[in-house]
């Protein structure tokens, strides 16, 4: 029954991630190589999370700050609340609004689109009455697209993640695509 549900969602969702990603792409005038790099839906995963209530809530983070590295992230909350964006250095709340999702640019996006759309910062903070749900759709690009643009060296899905795993390993967290900037000190 579940899995029923879930695969008309990601058919829904994917259709929602592409029609927005080819709306965002449109928009910001690309060069040829770099609107070749797309989303590709059959890369769509979902993830449903619970996020506990009680005391712990005091002192844990739901999830702590990140940006995603997806190119799109579409996040259906409940009523509970608790997920956070930060802007200008200020955390704000993403207020529940039934029936709507929200939208988070991927760290894929930032780097297809010349930091013109940038991955945004979020973290969820737990409630101390309430269990928290949310699904999430996270979409890619294709297996092997190479993201050219003038702001990165040329690099794949793959590089990235490799490099995440990397610095997650030595470092303890992601440095993200600050490791593919042309020029980069890191
Ligand atoms: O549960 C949420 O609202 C957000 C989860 C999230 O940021 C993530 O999985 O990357
Ligand atoms: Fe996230």
């Amino acid at each position: 029954m579940t899995r029923h549900y879930l695969e008309e969602y990601g058919r829904h969702l994917s259709r929602i991630a592409t029609t927005l990603f080819e709306a965002m792409v449109k928009n910001l005038n690309l060069g040829p190589k770099q609107s070749e790099s797309s989303l590709d839906e059959s890369t769509g995963f979902i993830r449903v999370y619970r996020y506990p209530s009680g005391s712990l809530a005091d002192e844990t983070w739901g999830m702590m700050e990140h940006t995603d590295s997806s190119v799109l992230s579409i996040v259906n909350q409940d009523q509970v609340g608790g997920l956070e964006f930060l802007k200008d250095n200020e955390w704000l709340l993403v207020n529940p609004i039934s029936g709507t999702l929200v939208v988070n640019i991927g760290d894929m996006l930032q780097a297809i689109s010349d930091d013109q759309y940038m991955s945004v910062k979020h973290r969820v903070r737990t409630n101390k009455l309430a269990e928290r749900f949310s699904i999430c759709y996270f979409v890619f690009p294709a297996k092997g697209s190479v993201i050219c643009s003038s702001k990165y060296k040329p690099f794949t899905y793959t590089d990235f993640q490799q490099q995440v795993q990397h610095d997650t390993k030595t470092l303890g967290y992601k440095v993200g695509l600050q490791r593919f900037k042309l020029n980069a000190a890191v």
